[in-house]
């Protein structure tokens, strides 16, 4: 993958998406490959001057080239590198830190490489720093921090400069509706696009508007209507106006008047929003001046993604695609069918609690699993979108080999952006979010079991959620004690943090080796300021060096004393976890159900990473009404894993 990632990127003529499994190295490469640019820039701008130093630049001999830096030299980045999380912007920064300190002795990072994420204490340091050492040369940040800079305050200036957009995570950062959304939830989205969409359409419209001549074709007429509705649409229709046309034509078949009337007073509204945003309305970019590329990473991105990036104009010509060769899953031959790839040295273990009993045991798999785990997994509404889901898929892709790898050509004349609203069969996507019951007062039994199949499991208290997983969590660190590094801990996203963090160390786990995603900002931030030993700096691959104060006997009440300091439990949320690279995970233990399989994918992904091996554990709490067996097993079928029962608990 990096020896076709890091040449791409060089090349810089196409856009790509690239999707290969967890810890294969895509943010490594994407860094290598942006910094190997920004290594250019500064020759390119007297950063590295030949005449103080009297040298010629010798490429074999950087390190004594000698190094000018000029302030402010760069008028703009050249590459802008989107992350969907904090910590994972902090994470690159500190790799560059490493990374630079190698070649250059003299030659602050910030020069090349600069982090921007949202907090009063970072945002201080980074408004600093911008003075201090100019616009770098690589911008890294989350969505909503760089909308600030480069699309509100323009602190940060976008020329034809920049060459590169990367998006890592990027399904995480476009998060998709799933297929069960309700109406309310995508009338809402439609009104507010995800600041990462936002963020990068707006820098194509920036340029635009400051480089009219980079265009050499006049832009087509955007219209869009409601008063075309159902089968009049047309394909000159805008994808948010097709979408609003055809939630308005469902909303019509509503037969409670008061939740139409809402509806369409919503409706109505969102349309005026449409009207009146230029971010509604996909881009147009013009590719006989294709002036910056885009890449989109991630471990999961499925063609939904592709889709719904095409139809906002982001990809006009053919985009090329970098991913290993997935075995078929399914009953399609398309690539929905492709399961995701998991790395092959990862076991995937699932421990269920019956709440009843409060009995332990392995899950148990069925000879083979059936059809009805893998619904179980996706969990239907039965909220009225059904006649769309049996629209027929069309033949939306046309797959090219080519000496790079595969390309993806999509064919203009079947494709049809509003599918990824409602077409929606057996071959949904695995990345989706499932939500439900988006501003509904009333819950019934239905929609509460629905609410567990997608794993906000709001039925089990948090007490009782908090007692039973801490408990397991401590028994098992205890009994695979030999086998045990670091630990990364995902709680669902629905629970109360600090809760459960105080019940993990009421059940005999020392607080001293409680890391939480706060701490790890702090660590690098400390790192960062106090300008320690470069190292350090990069605390979070050297988790298990960062020792906090020694363990106090009295936070041991039992024998999880015996563990040594340098064991952490990092306990993360899914979203706070994503593309996270912390060093020596030998356990994920995964402490409810996924959302979906796609979510269950990069948890686990966190261990097992570049060939190590990993162990992942997910343990499930039964209810007297809710059996969780039958989601999770459609959550290894779909991703094609099987289970590994943990040999000292019974079956
Ligand atoms: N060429 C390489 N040689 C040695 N180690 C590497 C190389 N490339 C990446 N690594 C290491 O492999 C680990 C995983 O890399 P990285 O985080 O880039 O993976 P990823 O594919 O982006 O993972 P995720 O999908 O979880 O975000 C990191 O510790 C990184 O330092």
């Amino acid at each position: 993958m990096q020896t076709k990632l890091i040449p791409a990127i060089l090349d810089s003529k196409k856009d790509y998406f690239v999707e290969y499994q967890t810890g294969s190295g895509k943010t490594m490469s994407m860094l290598l490959g942006a910094l190997a640019i920004a290594h250019k820039d500064l020759y390119d701008f007297g950063f590295i001057s030949s005449k103080s130093y009297k040298k010629e630049y010798d490429p074999d001999n950087e390190i004594d080239a000698g190094l000018e830096p000029a302030l402010n030299a760069f008028e703009s980045p050249t590459a802008i590198i989107v992350v969907p999380n904090r910590e994972l912007a902090i994470q690159i920064e500190n790799w560059a830190k490493i990374l630079i300190s190698e070649a250059f002795t003299n030659l602050p990072s910030e020069y090349l490489l600069q982090s921007f994420v949202k907090g009063a204490e970072y945002e201080k340091l980074q408004e600093e720093n911008l003075s201090k050492y100019g616009i770098p040369s690589i911008v890294v940040g989350t969505p909503s921090r760089l909308f600030e800079l480069i699309v509100e305050s323009q602190s940060i200036p976008i020329t034809l400069r920049l060459k590169h957009i990367f998006i890592d995570e990027v399904d995480t950062i476009i998060k998709l509706l799933g297929k069960n959304a309700n109406l309310d939830k995508r009338l809402v989205r439609l009104k507010n696009p995800k600041n990462g969409q936002i963020l990068v359409e707006s820098i194509f419209r920036q340029l635009e508007k400051n480089y009219p001549a980079i265009r050499n074709k006049s832009l087509p007429k955007i219209s869009g209507s409601l008063k075309n509705t159902g089968d009049e649409l047309n394909s000159n229709t805008t994808l948010p106006f097709n979408q609003l046309n055809k939630i308005t034509a469902i909303s019509e078949q509503i037969k409670n008047t008061r939740k139409k009337e809402r509806l369409i007073t919503e409706i109505n509204r969102v349309e005026s929003k449409i009207k009146s945003s230029d971010n509604i309305n996909p881009i147009n970019r013009d590719y006989k001046s294709h002036t910056v590329s885009i890449f989109c990473i991630s471990a999961t991105i499925n063609s939904d993604l592709r889709k719904f990036l095409k139809s906002r104009g982001w990809f006009p010509n053919p985009v090329k695609v970098i991913q290993e060769i997935r075995k078929k899953t399914g009953n399609s031959s398309d690539l929905k069918s492709h399961a995701f790839s998991l790395p092959k040295q990862t076991t995937h273990s699932c421990i269920i609690v019956e709440d009843d009993t409060n009995m332990i045991r392995n899950l148990r798999m069925k000879e083979k699993s059936t059809e009805s785990d893998e619904k179980a997994s996706e969990s239907s509404s039965k909220k009225g979108l059904d006649k769309f889901r049996n629209t027929p898929k069309k033949d939306q892709f046309k797959i090219k080999f080519t000496p790079d790898g595969l390309e993806i050509l999509e064919n203009d004349d079947t494709f049809d952006p509003d599918l990824i609203l409602y077409n929606k069969g057996k071959n949904s996507s695995l990345d989706s979010d499932n939500n439900y019951n988006f501003g509904s007062a009333k819950t019934n039994s239905t929609e509460l079991n629905n609410q567990y199949e997608t794993g906000s499991s709001l039925v089990i208290d948090q007490e009782k959620y908090n007692n039973t997983m801490a408990e397991c969590i401590s028994n098992i660190l205890l009994a695979e004690e030999n086998l045990v590094k670091n630990v990364v801990v995902f709680l669902e996203s629905s629970r109360n943090y600090k809760s459960f963090v105080e019940k993990l160390s009421d059940s005999g786990i020392s607080k001293t080796r409680i890391i939480q995603p706060h701490d790890l900002l702090s660590i690098s931030h400390q790192a960062e300021t106090s300008n320690s030993d470069p190292e350090l700096e990069n605390s979070l691959n050297n988790l298990s060096n960062t020792t906090s104060s020694p363990s106090n006997i009295n936070d041991l009440p039992n024998e999880a004393l015996s563990f040594t300091e340098k064991n952490k439990i990092i306990v993360l949320t899914d979203s706070a976890g994503r593309g996270l690279d912390i060093e020596d995970v030998s356990h994920v233990i995964i402490a409810g159900i996924p959302k979906t399989a796609s979510s269950y994918l990069h948890m686990s992904g966190r261990t097992g990473r570049f060939g190590k091996s990993g162990r992942v554990i997910t343990l499930s709490i039964n209810t007297k009404n809710i059996k969780s067996e039958g989601k999770i097993r459609g959550i290894y079928s779909k991703l094609g894993i099987s289970n590994y029962p943990v040999d000292y608990i019974e079956n």
